[in-house]
This record gives C-alpha cells, structure tokens and sequence, in this order.
C-alpha cells in the first residue's frame, strides 16, 4: 500500500535532486539556539507552536497567515520555540517562512520538513533553523544515524520523530536527546492521545526530552500529557486557527 508518507518521500526525492544541481553552497557561521538546554532548566512544560498553512490530512488551515507576526506571538506568549513547516507540495510552507520568522524572533526555531539528505540540512543551517526533525517512519537506521550526525556536527538540536515501540527502540539507541511522539499515526492520519500515554508507561524513565506531538487542543490535553511525562508538546492547527492566539498560547503553558 502506498500511504501519504511514501508519496511525500517520493516528492521529497525529486526536490532534493534539483537541489544538489543547483549547487548552491551552504557556507555560513553561526550558533544555533539550543532548544534542549532552554527545556532541561524549565519549571514549565516547553511549547514548540508551530507555523502550518496546509496539511495533507486537514486541508487549508490558515492561508491568510503572515508567518513572522504569528511567531512573535507565540514568542512574546511564552513559546519556547516555534516550527516553520517548510515543505511546499503538501504543507504550503517555503524556505521563505522559516528565514523571516527567525530574523524576527529571539526563541529557537524548528525546520519542520521531511529530511532524507545532508544537503537540506545544510540549507536549514544556512537558513537560520536550530532544530531539525528527523522521522523514523521515513528513515532506516543508517539514513538517521547519518543525518543526525550531521545534524549535531552543525551545533543543531534534533528532534526525533517516532510513532510506536519499534521506532521509540532506534531512538533510544542512537541516544537522541530530544524524542518526538507523534500522536498522529502517518500512514493513516489517525491521532490519538494515547500513543504518549502508551509509550510513556514504557520508556519514560529513558533518559531524553520527550515531546508530545499533534492533536493537541487544550489545557486539559496539555495537563494529561504532562501527567504522561511529556516534557514539551509541539502544536500547530489549534494554534493557527486560534481566534485569540495570545490566549491559546498562554492555556498551554503549564507548570510542571
Ligand atoms: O497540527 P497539530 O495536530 O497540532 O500537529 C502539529 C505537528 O505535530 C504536526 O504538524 C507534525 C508532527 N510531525 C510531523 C511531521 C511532518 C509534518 C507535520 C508533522
């Protein structure tokens, strides 16, 4: 069966193509903002918002958004990073994004995007990102081992993606720091709560950050997760079709 998954993969192949023949080259110096050491000292559960104009399971979100007055205010309402999508084919997101919102605010910020090769993660770095998610439903363990090397070699905190226990056990072993639970199943779209909850009781005692994922609507959500154990949530639709997005901010701050 081909899943939604696959077909962004195979999307993301042709672009990263054109990419290496652009051969633009990526030189730049700079430091990147940890994310990690800003949750370790936190006395609140971290927030990454994330910037989401489209998604393939959700349709249009937020066309009319202007990605850098978004993340201001999710930084000025107590974020600790935000997520720029940057995927364009099913997400609407652009490269474009992710550069303005980091000129504008002083937080962290995620290159949300679907990284199968060293080239995008140049770019990321290049482009001002300090968090780079890697997915383990898209990678082998030679593919994520890789990347995430290259990752940490650039001085960027990496966000590993997982799903289930199968997933949760390579993040474990190639010692990821900051692991993402998707609570969102890629293959089918699915979001359940739960899938925290479940891998929580099993591995939360494993020394990394653990990050809720997707789904997430409320406070009462964010007090359940935190009682799973996560330590930071990542959450973007609710927040992009917020009406008083300020206010969404600040009810999903809770202390730990
Ligand atoms: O909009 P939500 O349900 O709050 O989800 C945010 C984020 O978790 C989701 O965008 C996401 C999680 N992992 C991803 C991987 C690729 C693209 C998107 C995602």
């Amino acid at each position: 069966m081909t899943t939604i998954l696959d077909k962004i993969i195979d999307k993301k192949r042709e672009e990263v193509a054109l990419l290496k023949q652009s051969a633009l080259s990526y030189e730049t110096d700079r430091t990147p903002v940890s994310f990690y050491d800003r949750v370790v000292s936190s006395k609140t559960m971290a927030l990454i918002s994330e910037v989401k104009r489209a998604s393939p399971s959700k349709g249009d979100i937020n066309l009319g958004v202007d990605p850098v007055e978004q993340a201001k205010i999710y930084a000025d309402n107590g974020a600790d990073a935000v997520s720029v999508l940057t995927d364009t084919p099913f997400f609407k997101g652009t490269m474009d994004d992710l550069k303005a919102v980091k000129a504008n605010i002083p937080i962290p910020v995620l290159n949300k995007d679907f990284i199968i090769d060293e080239v995008q993660i140049d770019r990321a770095y290049a482009s001002g990102g300090d968090i780079i998610l890697l997915i383990a439903a898209a990678l082998n363990d030679e593919e994520m081992n890789r990347l995430y090397r290259h990752s940490k070699e650039h001085g960027l905190d990496v966000l590993v993606e997982v799903h289930d226990e199968a997933e949760m056990e390579r993040a474990l072993k190639m010692e990821a720091n900051i692991i993402g639970i998707n609570n969102r199943n890629l293959h089918t779209f699915e979001t359940n709560l739960s899938t925290t909850e479940r891998l929580l009781r099993s591995y939360g005692k494993e020394n990394a950050i653990f990050v809720s994922e997707s789904g997430i609507k409320s406070q009462e959500d964010a007090i359940r997760l935190k009682e799973a154990g996560a330590k930071a949530l990542l959450v973007g639709e609710t927040l992009m079709r917020a009406g008083n997005v300020a206010k969404a901010v600040r009810s999903l701050k809770v202390d730990l």
